[in-house]
């Protein structure tokens, strides 16, 4: 399913532009497919250095986004999503440059298997970046704020920073706490894509716009 969705993403494709690409399994099978547009696009902005990986592999040019300026398009995955397209992301610790990509394009296309949705946010918990020397300071006053924050132990993220894991939040209000978490200093970035969501998703290969 995770396929026939990253399959399907090739539809908002457009010739010779530049492609905004996530990070993750299902993204994994967007640039495989991306393979066949190898000549009809000029290239990518990639999010994390996994992709990037990827698409040099099979001969796709990778952008700098300052370079490339605005997107016409973005295609990522995501770990949960509602029914109004906002999203927990962040599963793979590439939540900060996936949400400057998308805040960069145009049409942000998510792509995901049925699994992913949800109708309260939560249940996934909610990556947070942090820069290391806040990981305490950050930890504490999320648990003020109920939630119950898990140092992914071990796993540094592109940008050289750490990830906390909240459990235990039922996102009732997800650009509210995305507002608030984002102001906690130390945090980078909250894996919640709110106030900025997905333009259209795709569900098991289905576009649900
Ligand atoms: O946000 C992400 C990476 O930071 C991914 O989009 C998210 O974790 C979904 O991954 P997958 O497609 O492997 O299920």
């Amino acid at each position: 399913m995770k396929k026939r969705s990253a399959e399907r993403a090739l539809q908002f494709v457009e010739e010779g532009s530049v492609v905004g690409v996530g990070t993750g399994s299902t993204v994994k099978y967007f640039i495989e497919s991306l393979a066949g547009w190898r000549d009809r696009i000029e290239g990518a902005v990639s999010s994390s250095d996994q992709s990037t990986a990827l698409l040099k592999k099979i001969g796709i040019p990778v952008l700098d986004l300052n370079a490339a300026g605005q997107l016409p398009l973005y295609v990522d995955g995501a770990d949960e999503c509602d029914g109004h397209r906002r999203l927990i992301k962040g599963g793979g610790a590439a939540l900060t440059r996936e949400k400057i990509i998308a805040a960069c394009s145009q049409r942000f296309v998510c792509i995901i298997d049925a699994a992913k949705q949800v109708n309260v946010l939560g249940k996934f918990p909610l990556p947070v970046e942090v820069i290391p020397m806040a990981r305490s300071h950050v930890a504490r006053q999320i648990a003020a704020r109920g939630g119950q924050p898990v140092w992914r132990d071990g796993v540094v993220t592109d940008n050289g920073n750490w990830i906390l894991d909240v459990h235990n939040l039922e996102i009732v209000d997800p650009v509210g706490l995305e507002r608030d978490l984002n102001q906690i200093v130390g945090v980078v970035t909250v894996g919640l894509f709110a106030a900025r969501p997905a333009d259209a998703v795709i569900v098991d290969g289905e576009v649900r716009a």
